[in-house]
């Protein structure tokens, strides 16, 4: 069985490193450093980076890094991709020391959203000083944030997720963005072996950029407001507004990021009993707030 302990990193396109570094130091908040690749390690915590931003000819997702926490839980979830057909590349040294990892295997989900499954974080545990003020970021045990990718291919990438992966469903959404009577969009909330609601989201529709968003999540209120501010002062694209989350209870907002995807910037996410959890169907997305309405095309500037 694969025991994956959380979301350690994910990987971006970007045709401007030096807008991205803007972006990440100037409105995240977050410490930047030169990855040997040419591009930029985002760092939010101890770790070296938990966003890793590689120089190419498209602003895109690439790839979600997956942790476990020994080598032994590695070799097993190996053999389960194995017993699954499924194709896997093992990371050669440079691989290796560009994620910062002792090992790193690469493969494809259904939908051919990639992946990378690591163990052993390198890190020379500087201290984290965000150029932007912010106090910390939650990570830790509970992973850097979540993801929410395309899933297409919707049925066979989430049976993916909970039969291979071993990701658990935490509860679900068919999301009806033109009412009632409008076309049905499943979007499924999973998590890996930690207290974090989810650490993924699959949504059944196809996305330019390769995701949906990811979050990241702040210790209190303030720096939610703080990040709003900085968003604003560097005319980033918010793509939704403040508003809080009826599943995990995350108060967040969302703006675009350099690489085409979504950033949902939050504090307050719950942390689950999944001995107590109860796996339901929501039809609310939010308790207040959340206008995704200011993000569609129509609504751009
Ligand atoms: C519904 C929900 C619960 C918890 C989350 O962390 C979370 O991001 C969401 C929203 C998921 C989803 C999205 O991200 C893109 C825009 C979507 C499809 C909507 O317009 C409603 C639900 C939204
Ligand atoms: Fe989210």
């Amino acid at each position: 069985m694969m025991n994956i302990s959380g979301l350690a990193y994910v990987v971006a396109e970007t045709t401007d490193v030096a807008q991205w570094k803007q972006y990440a130091e100037g409105v995240l908040g977050m410490m930047t450093a030169p990855s040997p690749d040419g591009g930029l390690y985002v760092r939010m915590d101890e770790r070296q980076f938990r966003f890793a931003v590689q120089p190419g000819s498209r602003n895109a997702y690439v790839v979600s890094g997956w942790e476990v926490t020994t080598r032994a839980d590695f070799d097993a979830a190996l053999r389960v991709l194995n017993d699954a057909a499924v194709d896997v590349v093992m990371g050669d040294a440079a691989h290796c020391r560009l994620r910062c990892v002792q090992q790193v295997a690469t493969f494809k989900d259904p939908s051919g959203n990639r992946h990378e499954l690591v163990w052993g974080f390198r890190s020379d545990f500087a201290h984290f000083a965000s150029p932007a003020g912010v106090s910390r970021f939650v990570t830790g045990n509970i992973g850097m944030g979540h993801t929410v990718l395309p899933a297409p291919d919707f049925d066979k990438t989430a049976a993916f997720f909970t039969q291979v992966m071993g990701f658990g469903l935490s509860d679900l959404l068919n999301f009806q963005p033109a009412g009632p009577d409008g076309p049905t969009l499943p979007i499924h909330f999973f998590h890996c072996n930690n207290g974090r609601h989810h650490s993924l989201a699959l949504a059944g529709f196809p996305v330019e950029s390769g995701c949906v968003h990811v979050m990241v999540e702040v210790e209190n209120m303030p720096e939610v407001g703080r990040a709003m501010d900085r968003m604003q002062a560097h005319q980033v694209q918010q793509t939704a507004t403040l508003g809080q989350h009826t599943n995990d209870r995350m108060t967040s907002f969302y703006m675009r990021s350099p690489s085409g995807f979504d950033i949902e910037y939050g504090y307050g996410g719950a942390v689950i009993d999944w001995q107590e959890h109860v796996v339901h169907e929501f039809t609310r997305v939010s308790l207040w707030g959340h206008d995704f309405s200011i993000g569609q095309p129509s609504a751009a500037a």
